[in-house]
């Protein structure tokens, strides 16, 4: 039975123990412990399927899960204690909760008939009740550190994928968020978009945003991950320091899906050129996508 205070000392900010999950008859978590630590990156890699987005969707309380609990800074998300027993919280204070941890998605989600400024203001303004000049400076300031300051006043369908990805990030950010968590960010650019959005993300985890990262892009977490965790048919197999576990992995599953991938992410291969990190206000120089996976 999972605790209702964070377990340990050191005070993760991210705790989830014993976290279980099914769709119907499919159990898809068994039994998840993970800590994640303030300014840490995580990555989370696996096969197809694994259960890298349920976890992530778990955390954030898109989906109810069964078992174990996710702590947040202490505090069990989304459930109380109601005359000794957990019960769900009500949907404002869920709701509540929910803006301490960012998403962003494989599919950007972005309002087409909202400017990226508008986009950026919509959910402060909503829930901050901050004067409009108070939220557009903080979506500008946004926008200049994900490269896009000259692109406020465009729709969505006027950028390139990966500049309304960067717009998802800068949104993602604009709830101040303690805890920032990716799905895939990358799998549904074109190639040549793939690097922008990448150095964005580098540059946010060396800005010290915690970061939780489901991605195929092996080179990203090689080098920006602080740890990398290897899910497989709901368990986390593995979890450790990227050359660790790219280069020297422990476990038989991890090593036959690092060899599943492009020859970049293989162990023994020497760490790929390093994600350029954007200049400030400009446009974050663009690089291939670093690998793909051969699934
Ligand atoms: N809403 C749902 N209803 C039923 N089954 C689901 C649902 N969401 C996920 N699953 C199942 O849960 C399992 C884990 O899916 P999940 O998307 O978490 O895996 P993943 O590791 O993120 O995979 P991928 O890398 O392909 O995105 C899969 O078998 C999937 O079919």
């Amino acid at each position: 039975m999972a605790p209702e205070k964070s377990p340990g000392t050191a005070e993760p900010l991210l705790v989830v123990a014993g976290l279980e999950k099914r769709f119907g008859h499919t159990q898809v978590l068994r039994g998840i412990d993970l800590e994640v630590h303030r300014g840490e990156t995580l990555g989370v890699i696996g096969p197809s399927g694994s259960g890298k987005s349920t976890l992530l969707r778990c955390v954030n309380r898109l989906v109810d899960y069964e078992g174990g609990g996710v702590w947040l800074d202490g505090r069990l998300l989304g459930q109380e204690l109601h005359r000794g027993r957990r019960r769900k919280l009500p949907h404002r204070r869920l709701a509540a909760q929910r803006r301490a941890v960012g998403m962003v998605f494989q599919h950007f989600h972005l309002f087409e008939n909202h400017t990226v400024l508008g986009n950026l203001c919509l959910a402060p303004q909503l829930v901050h009740k901050r004067s409009r000049a108070e939220t557009e400076a903080h979506a500008r300031e946004l926008l200049t550190r994900v490269g896009l300051a000259d692109k406020a006043d465009r729709y969505p369908s006027q950028l390139s994928g990966g500049q309304q990805q960067r717009v998802a990030i800068a949104r993602a950010l604009t709830m101040r968020p303690d805890l920032l968590l990716f799905d895939e960010p990358t799998s549904a650019l074109d190639p040549e978009t793939v690097g922008e959005v990448l150095a964005v993300m580098r540059d946010l985890a060396d800005s010290g945003m915690t970061m939780v990262v489901v991605t195929h892009e092996i080179g990203f977490v090689r080098e920006a991950a602080d740890r990398i965790a290897v899910m497989d048919d709901g368990r986390i197999i593995e979890l450790g320091a990227p050359s660790q576990v790219l280069d020297t992995p422990a476990h038989e599953r991890t090593r036959r899906f690092l060899r599943r991938l492009a020859p970049a992410a293989s162990p023994s291969t020497p760490a790929q050129q390093p994600v350029p990190a954007p200049a400030a206000g400009a446009e974050p120089a663009v690089r291939a996508r670093p690998d793909t996976p051969s699934r």
